[in-house]
């Protein structure tokens, strides 16, 4: 009887961006052919062999461990449809309830948006789930209001997003049923239950009681995901305050506190300095602070496990104290750009020392891609030099143009970056011998002659059709080298080129053919 093997091999083209030793080092994109062995048993690369890249060598390779093809699993990339395996996206700041209202930013700024559309749809997910407030088990189906939590979820992992780390609500049964639906897609995720108490700035029909009953309806949300993943190997909690302006002194001190009382000490995600209006109302609120990031300094938020979001207008000084305080920043350009909130100065950050990642920002962002948060990171890189706010603070008027992130660089805070983001560096991100196997398979497609066979819009033709001559304008298309293929689909990819997406070495997504 054939045994089977506690291994999957992949096999075929993979395509990363190597770890680099700093921040402010150059990623550069590498592709290797051959093949990659994951343990079933804990999801991690056991190891990989690049010179495997025909049959016999394969044979050879299979024989040597005593396997024959009938007893390992093999999940091969074709090379004819300009497929390769790639990096799962981390999504490292993102709020599921706000999901219908993708598209949705008015134009008037952040303050009024959260306002008029933000907390209305948030407070909706109240009645959605157990309208008596009931503790869920996590053995629970969610509840089928919560349709839209598992939507989120489905979407983003047919994005090729491997890793999230939401904001919920201040709901304690919809933040459990977030966490569970993450579980049983099978994406790795941190859930957290946004706090806000501060009456004079939060809406009366969306607001924490007082700050200690948010900080035990934030206990009871963590309890319930310790106990619905105890090793924390798929879903982690998140200490969640909004941002200063929603939050008494009292609760920001208290969730500091409770994030370190932990051991090891939890995730802990916010907002900063996103914009303008909201750092002057910061100023007014908290008079005795030095700055937007001295505010969660003194509450003990700032830690290196936490993921502030967006940065936008953050002074020299804070992005200092940010880098020794080891926390991390989400950069969320579209919807930065979706609510005119500002240009933030990333690779300003990036060479301070400070690691960034890439978030969507649902529903400030418009998309629940990162592969399209990456091209809009780029787009606001290549205009960042004209900002005035750029220039003051870098003190460079003339640009090298060394602001510019280009496809190598958006497509390492998509992956590598966002992996140091939510302090799991050692194990996401990258195809490394001991890391998990959080990845997509990508599929470029081949041909132009018949679009609806190409996934990728505006064509990436294989070599052999270009030499077969089967298309007529070969003079447009099919030239690329693998980088320019690549480039091709950072800019104008989307998740039909997303065609299996895996996470801790289980198949989690296969796009509908
Ligand atoms: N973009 C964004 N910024 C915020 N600041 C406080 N809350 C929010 C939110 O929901 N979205
Ligand atoms: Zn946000």
């Amino acid at each position: 009887m054939a045994r089977a093997t506690p291994y999957t091999i992949y096999r075929g083209t993979f395509v990363q961006l190597p770890q680099l030793d700093s921040s402010s080092a150059k990623p550069k994109l590498a592709r290797t052919q051959g093949i990659l062995w994951v343990s079933s048993e804990d999801g991690r690369i056991k190891g990989y062999d690049w010179q495997v890249n025909d049959d016999a060598s394969f044979q050879s390779f299979l024989s040597s461990h005593g396997w024959s093809e009938a007893d390992v699993t093999i999940v091969q990339s074709n090379d004819e449809q300009n497929e390769f395996f790639f990096p799962g996206f981390i999504d490292t700041h993102i709020h599921a309830p706000q999901y219908p209202n993708l598209g949705l930013f008015g134009s008037k700024g952040l303050l009024d948006w959260l306002n008029e559309y933000t907390f209305p749809v948030e407070a909706s997910f109240g009645s959605k789930s157990d309208p008596e407030n009931k503790d869920t088990d996590p053995k629970d189906t969610p509840p089928d209001g919560l349709r839209v939590y598992d939507e989120v979820v489905t979407k983003t992992l047919a994005h090729g997003t491997t890793c999230a780390s939401y904001f919920a609500t201040i709901h304690v049964p919809a933040t459990n049923a977030l966490a569970t639906l993450c579980h049983k897609h099978g994406q790795r995720a941190f859930v957290g239950r946004v706090c806000m108490d501060d009456p004079d700035q939060c809406p009366s029909y969306y607001i924490d009681q007082s700050a200690d009953e948010g900080l035990n309806a934030t206990i009871r949300t963590i309890d319930y995901i310790q106990k619905l993943d105890p090793n924390g190997t798929l879903i982690n909690p998140i200490v969640t305050p909004r941002f200063a302006p929603s939050c008494s002194k009292h609760s920001l001190d208290g969730l500091g506190k409770l994030a370190a009382s932990y051991d090891p000490p939890l995730w802990i995600q916010t907002h900063i300095s996103e914009n303008k209006d909201e750092v002057e109302l910061v100023q007014n609120l908290f008079p005795e602070s030095s700055s937007y990031a001295d505010i969660y300094d003194k509450a003990g938020l700032l830690t290196n496990r936490t993921i502030l979001a967006h940065g936008v207008h953050l002074t020299k000084e804070e992005i200092a104290l940010i880098r020794e305080r080891g926390s991390k920043v989400s950069h969320c350009p579209a919807s930065n750009s979706a609510l005119g909130s500002g240009l933030a100065p990333v690779r300003f950050m990036l060479d301070q020392g400070v690691a960034v990642g890439l978030g969507t920002d649902v529903a400030g962002g418009y998309s629940a891609s990162i592969l399209e948060v990456a091209r809009q990171a780029s787009l606001v890189s290549r205009v960042v030099q004209y900002s005035a706010e750029y220039q003051e603070l870098t003190g460079d008027k003339t640009s090298d143009g060394s602001e510019k992130l280009l496809v190598d660089d958006v497509l390492y805070l998509a992956t590598r970056g966002g992996a140091a983001v939510v302090d799991m560096a050692d194990d996401i991100g990258g195809f490394d011998k001991g890391m998990i196997w959080d990845a997509q398979l990508i599929e470029l497609g081949a041909v132009l002659k018949n679009s609806s066979t190409s996934p990728l819009d505006g064509a990436t033709l294989s070599r052999r059709d270009i030499e077969t001559g089967s298309v007529s304008n070969i003079d447009l298309f099919g030239n690329e080298t693998w980088q320019e293929q690549i480039e091709k689909w950072m800019w104008s990819g989307d998740d039909r080129n997303v065609k299996n997406v895996w996470v801790q070495g289980k198949l989690v997504h296969t796009r509908d053919e």
